[in-house]
């Protein structure tokens, strides 16, 4: 099957030859092809350039997009997007004036989750999250991690993942799964945070890796949460059994989860809302993708990253939804690159490699997606008929999406 696309008012993020990520003032830099032609064979990119070059013959299928614009699917690095229920009810209580570190002190928060979640069967579960799944594909997404950390248990941490495991089986879009089980540390575990990281480390990794169940190890590195030495200890553990770090750092404290991340070679250091000096001169010459979660600002009202700062000192930065319960029950990545412009002063370039060719970094998917390079699977996004691509960010909240793609079928409607 081969689809031809032809009178692409503009391609976006055309990359010749692969990177794995943009950094610092190549952020600014997003490389297009107007007035364009796309090919597209059995499911990968094919062939582009310019019309003037466009291929006469030898199609299955022409479609003819003259005036909208073609750009590789939204690279969504950082999600929770499998969880039981809601929290609603806390969100009101948030609204009411209570914070959401004193909804956790008092029992709420992920705890909330995981007791919803415990409760809930592995079908169910799976209801829930593949309805999160289209909804998310539908706006875009075309590469998507998603975290365990709900469970807290060794059964329902297995549920999680074993959900994610079927989400991978029956949907187009690359997934990754990360293992999250020092998320929050369980009610029953309080005066005894030691014996839950054995949990974790003892029965919880081992049994992950017999199934094969995760390609990442994640930590909530945050005071009341796991502090740096336990981060060290679950890393250590999670990389004895082939477990790449990605870690939660630096939400609200600054305590070092950069540092750590860094040390043990992280993918990614995820949040950042909290950045020391020090913790952007550490993410320097190394290969840890800095990685910002703008709705979570937005939802808690904390502050956003400091995306100016990371980026003019050089740094790569990659967006991403945080699609989760409490703080971001958004996955929608076309508010993150508008609120990355609006709120984090990231030019619509930079907020779209950052959603893009980095996101898809910060998950191990570089060879795969997040750039209009041939040999990389087509999942797309075609535009409505729109001005310019600084449409995306500008017109927010209005949706500037005709269709959606999964290695070149159209998804949907
Ligand atoms: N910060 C830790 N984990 C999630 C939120 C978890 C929750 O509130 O349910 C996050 O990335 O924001
Ligand atoms: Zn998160």
């Amino acid at each position: 099957m081969t689809t031809l696309f032809k009178n692409i008012k503009e391609l976006i993020q055309v990359r010749e030859n692969p990177i794995p990520f943009v950094s610092g003032k190549a952020m600014r830099d997003l490389p297009t092809i107007k007035n364009a032609f796309l090919l597209i064979d059995n499911g990968l990119i094919s062939d582009f350039g310019n019309m003037e070059d466009c291929p006469k013959t030898g199609f299955s299928e022409v479609i003819d997009t003259t005036g909208k614009m073609i750009l590789p699917s939204w690279c969504d690095s950082h999600t929770h997007i499998v969880y039981a229920g809601n929290r609603e009810g806390e969100f009101e209580d948030r609204i009411k004036g209570l914070s959401y570190e004193a909804i956790a002190a008092n029992g709420g928060g992920i705890l909330n989750s995981a007791k919803v979640l415990q409760e809930t069967s592995e079908d169910v579960l799976y209801q829930q999250s593949r309805e999160r799944l289209e909804e998310v594909i539908q706006l875009g997404t075309g590469a998507i991690e998603i975290k365990s950390g709900y469970g807290l248990t060794l059964d329902s941490e297995l549920k999680m993942l074993r959900v994610i495991k079927r989400l991978k089986e029956h949907y187009q879009i690359p997934i990754k799964a990360t293992f999250l089980g020092a998320h929050a540390v369980p009610e029953v575990y309080k005066e005894s945070k030691g014996a839950y990281l054995k949990l974790l480390i003892d029965d919880m990794l081992p049994k992950i890796a017999e199934e094969n169940l995760a390609e990442y190890i994640d930590v909530f590195c945050e005071t009341n949460y796991f502090s740096v030495a336990d981060t060290e200890l679950i890393l250590e553990a999670g990389k004895a059994f082939g477990l790449k770090p990605k870690i939660h750092v630096n939400q609200f404290t600054a305590i070092g989860g950069v540092q750590v991340g860094v040390k043990h070679h992280a993918l990614s250091v995820d949040h950042l809302e909290e950045m020391r000096d020090e913790d952007i001169e550490i993410l320097k010459n190394t290969n840890t993708m800095p990685v910002a979660l703008p709705g979570c600002s937005y939802f808690l009202g904390i502050p956003y990253t400091p995306a100016r700062k990371i980026i003019d000192a050089g740094l790569p930065l990659a967006l991403a939804t945080d699609y989760n319960p409490g703080s971001a029950p958004s996955g929608n990545m076309n508010f993150v690159v508008s609120s990355a412009c609006i709120k984090m002063n990231m030019t619509p370039e930079e907020a779209i490699n950052a959603a893009t060719i980095n996101g898809a970094y910060a998950m191990g998917l570089e060879a795969k997606v997040g750039s209009v390079t041939k040999g990389k699977q087509a999942n797309l996004i075609l535009t409505k008929v729109i001005n310019s691509y600084g449409t995306i960010p500008y017109a927010f909240g209005s949706n500037q999406i005709e269709k959606v793609y999964l290695r070149g079928k159209t998804i949907g409607v």
